[in-house]
């Protein structure tokens, strides 16, 4: 007997419901076949084993091939930048750059960027970038407006395309991009954004969407429409939207630009526990935050590295050694006497209750501030380091660095 069926034999009922399973178990295979091509290394067999596997044991093969081939070792992998893959189709705050080639670097190396560049039309841009960012630490990137800071965290996240150079990560590291000025559809609920931001990404095992709108301190408006959001508000999401993504490397632009004294200390608060589970770079313009936050500190300049390394060393390395000491009364002691008793200091008072004292240096001042304090004969009551402005700190780097 003749068993034979050919599609016209079908009802219209089951072409209904094969035709879609056909197309996605032929989308399955192309897909794994590109992903095969594409990757420089593969899991447990050669590349051509899990080609024939995939094509001949549908969907068997596909399906192993995903749980074994993709899989290989810790080692960072590498994203050519300056010859990027077909556009992702992760939303612009997630982009999770794919393996290609194996790197011996060490194990908390979270981001390792190469000789990165890209150059506009005009010049602009970012030059010859070379750093690393490691797991759980805080990496500030700082300058003034136009260095390049947020060209960078494009390009690390895959929304611009790099000139020269490399970026690598782990094999299947998550990168979430948090831009300074997060823009939503005014029409979806804080709620919606974050589980869209989720469902988007394609990518299983985030952050629970509850969890990162309270951790941003937005529990409470999670059912409110996002037009009426404040700025502050707005960039509190744009933060949840990334963090629900559960990133290996988190990229803040100016996370605190829009907040006020509270939201700022909350985000600082949430920056520091986030900071315990990956890497964390961000750019700021306040002092104060990069010195609370930032483990080590990039300085940019015109799109290039002009100076890099631990904060505290790096700021202080661009700060004056000059204190401003506020008095409760005027000083007992003249000027003259004062000056020709510290005869390396510059001592001056502006004002009956305020000196200003530059030293040498900051280890010239750690010996003699005291000793100035106390020949004052006066009541202090505030010593402060002057000039604490990133402006000011990032033009002595700069000048210095350079000249
Ligand atoms: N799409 C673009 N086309 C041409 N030039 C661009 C483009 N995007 C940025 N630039 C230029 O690249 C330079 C770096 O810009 P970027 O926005 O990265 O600076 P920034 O350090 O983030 O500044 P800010 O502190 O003001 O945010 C600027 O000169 C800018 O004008």
């Amino acid at each position: 007997m003749n068993v034979e069926v050919g599609v016209s034999d079908l009802e219209p009922g089951m072409l209904v419901v094969l035709l879609p399973v056909l197309v996605l178990l032929t989308g399955l295979v192309v897909w794994c076949l590109v992903d095969i091509v594409r990757r420089e290394e593969v899991g447990h067999l050669p590349k051509s084993v899990w080609a024939l596997l995939v094509l001949l044991a549908v969907p068997v093969g596909s399906i192993l091939y995903l749980v074994l081939g993709r899989t290989s070792g810790t080692a960072l992998a590498a994203t050519d930048t300056a010859h990027p893959e077909a556009p992702s189709p992760i939303p612009p705050s997630m982009h999770t750059p794919a393996p290609q080639k194996v790197s011996a670097h060490g194990p908390d190396l979270a981001l390792q960027v190469d000789d990165l560049g890209l150059t506009f039309a005009g010049g602009a841009g970012i030059h010859g970038l070379t750093f690393v960012a490691r797991d759980r630490s805080v990496t500030a990137v700082i300058g003034p407006n136009g260095a390049g800071k947020t060209v960078l965290f494009c390009v690390l996240a895959g929304l611009l395309r790099a000139d020269t150079g490399s970026v690598q990560t782990r094999p299947g590291a998550r990168v979430a991009y948090c831009p300074d000025v997060p823009q939503f559809e005014g029409w979806l609920t804080a709620r919606e954004v974050v589980d869209t931001s989720l469902a988007v990404s394609g990518m299983a095992g985030g952050t629970d969407p509850h969890t990162a709108l309270h951790r941003c301190g937005l529990g409470d408006v999670a059912d409110r429409r996002v037009a009426d959001f404040s700025r502050g508000m707005l960039q509190r999401l744009g933060i949840a939207a990334a963090l629900v993504l559960d990133p290996d490397v988190l990229i803040l632009d100016e996370p605190n630009s829009a907040l006020d004294p509270i939201g700022r200390a909350d985000i600082r608060r949430l920056i520091l526990e986030q900071k315990q589970q990956r890497c964390i770079l961000l750019s700021s313009h306040l002092l104060s935050e990069v010195e609370q936050l930032a483990d080590e500190v990039i300085v940019l300049s015109r799109g290039r590295i002009v100076a890099a390394g631990d904060t505290t060393d790096l700021l202080t390395r661009g700060l004056e050694p000059a204190w401003t000491i506020r008095l409760a009364a005027p000083a007992a002691t003249p000027l003259g006497d004062l000056r020709a008793a510290f005869p390396d200091v510059v001592l001056d008072f502006p004002s009956r209750h305020l000196c200003t004292a530059v030293f040498a240096s900051f280890e010239a001042a750690a010996d003699a501030l005291p000793r100035v304090l106390a020949g004052l004969h006066a009541p202090v009551v505030e010593v402060t380091l002057r000039d604490r402005d990133l402006d000011g700190a990032f033009a002595r780097i700069v000048e210095r660095t350079t000249t």
